[in-house]
């Protein structure tokens, strides 16, 4: 055990994690170059296949530094924010990072939300400034950045290029010096996490783990303890890009991977415990709790007689992607659909957009909505995902919305900018640091709810992409909040509804109507567009009718850009979905959560 290292690289996206991942499985000898091009592009036609969350590409590498055999198990974690359960239980299957910061980039969002997940872990940290060979590398300065924004000693940082291969050795032997080995009891009764599981057409769902005490042997009947399902090991393996190699026990200390012989991959859960079913451990390895959705949004077919297809659909997801989450809901405008839950905004495009595209579906995406916990006169607590649920206002004692502490890192030119954004979307301050002259790092809670939408575009646009941003939930807090209904023609499209702070509710509502407005296309007839809380209109915007058809202004002459109206007509259609007379396209049920 005492030639172990178990470590995880984490990285601000696009600094170099995978390249250099690549580079140290290179430099270990388990793939040759030729190779490595080849297990890139698998990898890749792989990650399409089976979409975002997917990492799996852990690996066990051997290393010889000083005639001492030594035994390196890369544990990979997934690169965005919504994924942070898993990227906190690979953590906690790691012993030390690596905090990799692009050299000429700096230090950015995500890497400060990473590397506070690997302190709650107490890892030991490596600092690697990558990208050396840029021209614009400033590794003095990124040194800096990361002693003034993470506190820890960068003195130390391993310089290394991942694209030309400069310090990957150095690299190596840092992480076999100071990142420590796994403890654990090997003689204890089993202990292990689940860090990772995902279906194999051909194995059935498989478990990747980290043991912490004792190990799991080939044959042995194990016990999954935060359902208490029983099931005998079938196989054991040491994960590898290209060959996995079999093994009869993964002992104290080791990653590998289980096959259960499992159809069904909810029953592995990722940060669950595995021990022996006939002398179980005490204590699972970490505290289960399941991946919490954070993200709803309503799921239509345009079509409703694909409604079944929308359902296998959503089975099929799930079998991979146990994360997801959905249940039947019928709403009076869109008929009958369901209500999903995401890991966060990324989750829902990625899932959105397999659907349409693996599944050929045409849907309806409502407004994405955060879970609030609604607190009755009657003493009950009620947790509603759909603004269009929320109980009468006279049954309301308090309601309580989830709140999220975000990083944002920017050039401090645009500092002003930054502020007036958060302070709109009711952010409250809790440490603004310079990393330098040039670069600040502010710290911000404030409602999920104002990040779920145009959050980010606005950011990345007042910033000129230079600002960058994380965020972590961390609780619920009371609000002072109403529903807004939205009528067309008359009628209240519950698809429609939102929950906003009661302060701002007149100026949604009025940029709403005319968002709306501008959307709807013209119809035969006028249609009115209101915006009310309760009974009470308090923005109308009208829709004027069309009357002339759409090719009238191509006077005759030209039948092809004739045609070509009549076809994005067409495409248009198809993106519509009737609300009684009118028919309203899928932006207008984005539209209700943009502010301008
Ligand atoms: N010049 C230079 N480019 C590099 C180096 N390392 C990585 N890159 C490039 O930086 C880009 C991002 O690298 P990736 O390895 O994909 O980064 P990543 O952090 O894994 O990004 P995600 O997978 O999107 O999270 C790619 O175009 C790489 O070729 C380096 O040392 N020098």
């Amino acid at each position: 055990m005492k030639n172990i290292r178990n470590f995880s690289i984490i990285a601000h996206i696009d600094h170099g994690k995978s390249t250099l991942a690549d580079r140290i499985i290179q430099e270990c000898g388990a793939v040759s170059e030729r190779e490595l091009t080849k297990q890139m592009m698998d990898t890749m036609d792989i990650e399409k296949e089976r979409g975002i969350t997917i990492k799996a590409q852990s690996v066990r590498l051997d290393y010889v530094k000083d005639g001492e055999h030594y035994i390196l198990n890369l544990i990979d974690t997934p690169g965005h924010v919504d994924f942070s359960y898993e990227v906190s239980k690979s953590l906690a299957s790691s012993d030390g990072a690596l905090l990799i910061v692009d050299a000429a980039q700096g230090v950015e969002a995500q890497t400060i939300a990473n590397v506070y997940l690997a302190m709650d872990n107490n890892l030991e940290l490596i600092p690697v400034i990558n990208k050396i060979d840029l021209p614009a590398a400033d590794p003095i300065k990124v040194a800096e950045e990361i002693e003034t924004s993470i506190g820890i000693d960068a003195t130390d940082a391993v310089l290394v290029s991942a694209k030309t291969g400069v310090g990957i050795r150095e690299l190596i032997d840092a992480i076999v010096e100071r990142i420590p080995a796994p403890s654990g009891d090997p003689k204890a009764t089993t202990k292990a996490i689940i860090y990772d599981s995902w279906f194999d057409p051909y194995l059935g769902a498989l478990a990747l783990v980290r043991v912490f005490d004792g190990e799991i042997k080939k044959n042995q009947l194990v016990k999954l303890m935060s359902n208490n399902e029983e099931h005998q090991v079938l196989d054991l393996m040491y994960p590898h890009p290209l060959k996995r190699q079999k093994t009869n026990a993964i002992k104290s200390g080791e990653i590998g991977i289980v096959v259960l012989g499992l159809k069904d991959v909810s029953i592995v859960n990722v940060g669950d415990t595995i021990t022996d079913a006939k002398n179980p451990t005490a204590e699972p390895a970490l505290k289960y709790e399941p991946a919490k959705p954070f993200v709803f949004a309503g799921l239509y077919p345009i079509d409703t007689d694909k409604f079944e297809e929308l359902r296998d659909a959503l089975n099929k997801l799930k079998l991979n992607d146990s994360s997801l989450s959905y249940e039947p809901e019928t709403s009076i405008a869109l008929g009958f659909g369901f209500r999903v839950g995401f890991l966060g905004m990324l989750h829902m495009e990625v899932i959105k957009e397999r659907l349409e595209r693996e599944f050929d579906l045409d849907l309806i995406a409502t407004a994405p909505s955060v879970v609030y916990h609604v607190y009755l006169t009657n003493g009950d607590m009620v947790e509603v995902q759909n603004p269009s649920e929320l109980p009468s206002v006279s049954q309301i004692e308090k309601i309580e919305e989830p709140y999220v502490k975000a990083t944002v890192i920017t050039p401090s030119e645009y500092l002003g900018n930054v502020i007036t954004l958060l302070i709109s979307k009711r952010g409250m301050q809790d440490k603004m640091t310079y990393l330098n002259e040039d670069r600040v790092m502010l710290e911000y809670s404030l409602p999920m709810n104002e990040i779920v939408v145009d959050f980010y575009d606005k950011l990345k646009s007042i910033s000129k992409g230079y600002a960058s941003f994380d965020y972590e939930p961390i609780d619920f807090k009371e609000g002072n909040l109403v529903k807004l209904d939205v009528k067309v023609a008359g009628e209240v499209v519950d698809a429609l509804s939102i929950i906003v702070p009661i302060t701002s509710a007149e100026s949604r509502g009025r940029a709403l109507v005319k968002n709306m407005k501008e959307i709807i296309p013209r119809q035969l007839f006028e249609v009115a567009v209101q915006a009310s809380i309760g009974s009470r209109v308090i923005a109308r915007e009208t829709v004027k009718s069309m009357g002339k058809n759409v090719t009238a202004k191509c006077y005759g002459g030209d039948i092809t850009r004739k045609r070509k109206l009549l076809e994005k007509q067409k495409e248009g259609k198809k993106r519509m979905k009737s609300i009684g007379k009118v028919n309203l396209p899928q932006e207008a049920f984005m539209s209700v959560l943009k502010m301008d």
